[in-house]
């Protein structure tokens, strides 16, 4: 816990626990009291994310209904504070009714100041969380509203897509299935001056190649067996709107030689047709591909590339984006428990670490429909790791991993710079700010022994 902005209030009416607290949780802005109404006082002019109250209040030190009080005072007051109450040793009684009346945790004194401050910190992040959620569903709903993103890499793709929308350039979405691509394209289209007019999309890899021609370029009656009417392709539906290209790396060659046409010429002829349509659509495409790979290996032509990709946006994977999936895990909790009548549901911390991590190969898809499940599975208020159906990291082999990450580190800079001194201890300890002990002791852990003094 480093961040200074976290507003931490301790309630607490022992001068000399108050004054440890402190001490121990200095990491946050601390600001104290020693009863329920300075307690509250505090609250109003502090506003703190997270506060940790003895139930045991003056005038009654003994009894808890001062404590119950100030509680409820507090979820009233401030409905987001994360309160984390501190009971006497066997006092699981008082405990438990207070998280029930929505207490974040409890912890029995005497606590462990590392244990203590691992609940705190977990306060705060899920407070952070919240708000940012809260802060994100309030945003005026704009065309772009559905996406949430607080990662720097995919607000500036929005702002991109904002600055683009206007002109009339073809856009090339790039990014991994599931990443937003079609939620962009939309976006788009409704930010531009046609938005009043159709958005139309095609999936060029879910519609058979046989039936892809007339699907985007319309058939005359009689054009084919099975051609009973004339019919307009969706190139052509989308006429004053936008045309949106999905999957467009998967679109065979010969039609790939009719979209280019399409694109110079800006007319189509429907199959089994003479007649020249000409149609104004703007141009969205996207796929998971590699575009520039499929030219190389002769799969993709190079011309219609560069028509349609005027403009290139790269869109991150879910994996990429700092704090996204929890902060999407949070948004399509509540959704679906909204969609099936359920009470709001928190993601308990094993679930979150879950999340986290996670790799999505499936992106925002699959993180969506992971959330979709556990809602149905969860029991109670709360999603558990299991309900997700993701493994849950070993916490003790996160720490195996961290050690072993930290050797790695230091045998790596030891070896470096052992190298360099060729093999000058002295010099070496130097460089590398510890004692000539101290390098000995490491040579000797990493098996790269030097007798001492050698
Ligand atoms: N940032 C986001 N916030 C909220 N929902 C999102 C976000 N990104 C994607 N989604 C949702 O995830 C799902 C997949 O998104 P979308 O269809 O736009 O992805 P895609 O990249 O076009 O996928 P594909 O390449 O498989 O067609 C949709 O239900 C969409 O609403």
């Amino acid at each position: 816990m480093s961040d200074k902005q976290r507003t931490l209030l301790i309630v607490e009416d022992d001068p000399a626990l108050q004054k440890q607290m402190r001490w121990a949780l200095d990491a946050c802005d601390t600001v104290v009291a020693g009863d329920r109404e300075s307690a509250i006082a505090q609250l109003r002019k502090h506003e703190p994310a997270v506060v940790t109250m003895d139930l045991g209040l003056p005038p009654a030190p003994d009894d808890v209904t001062e404590g119950f009080r100030l509680l409820r005072e507090i979820l009233t007051l401030a409905p987001d504070t994360k309160v984390i109450v501190l009971t006497g040793q066997h006092d699981r009684e008082n405990a438990v009714k207070a998280v029930g009346m929505g207490a974040y945790d409890f912890f029995a004194k005497p606590f462990e100041p590392e244990l203590l401050i691992l609940t705190i910190d977990r306060a705060f992040r899920m407070h952070d969380l919240q708000m940012e959620n809260a802060r994100l569903s309030a945003l005026q709903a704009g065309p772009l509203s559905g996406l949430l993103t607080r990662d720097p890499a995919m607000l500036k793709i929005c702002r991109t897509i904002e600055k683009l929308a206007s002109a009339s350039v073809t856009v090339a979405l790039l990014g991994e299935s599931g990443t937003g691509k079609e939620i962009l394209a939309r976006g788009l289209h409704a930010l531009s001056p046609r938005a009043n007019e159709r958005f139309v999309a095609i999936n060029c890899a879910a519609i058979p190649d046989a039936l892809l021609e007339s699907e985007l370029f319309g058939y005359e009656k009689g054009a084919f067996t099975g051609a009973v009417k004339q019919t307009q392709g969706k190139i052509e539906t989308a006429h004053r709107g936008t045309l949106f290209l999905d999957e467009i790396g998967d679109l065979p060659l010969p039609l790939q030689a009719k979209l280019l046409r399409f694109l110079q010429e800006r007319c189509i002829e429907r199959i089994g047709g003479r007649e020249e349509i000409p149609v104004d659509v703007r141009i969205v495409c996207a796929t998971h591909r590699d575009l520039k790979a499929q030219i190389h290996a002769g799969v993709f032509r190079e011309d219609l590339y560069y028509r349609l990709a005027e403009i290139v946006v790269e869109i991150p994977a879910l994996r990429e984006r700092e704090g996204d999936a929890t902060l999407l895990a949070h948004a399509f909790a509540q959704r679906f428990a909204r969609d099936n009548a359920r009470r709001s549901l928190v993601l308990a911390d094993d679930a979150l670490s879950a999340i986290e991590a996670h790799r999505w190969p499936g992106n925002v898809r699959e993180l969506e429909n992971c959330m979709k499940r556990a809602v149905i599975m969860a029991e109670g208020d709360c999603i558990t790791a299991a309900d997700l159906g993701l493994q849950t990291p070993d916490e003790s082999l996160e720490h195996l991993n961290l050690r072993q990450v930290r050797d790695e580190a230091e045998r790596g800079a030891v070896l470096k710079v052992m190298a360099r001194t060729n093999g000058n201890v002295a010099r070496a300890a130097e460089i590398l700010g510890v004692s000539r002990p101290s390098l000995y002791d490491l040579l000797g852990r990493f098996g790269l022994k030097k007798e001492n003094g050698s």
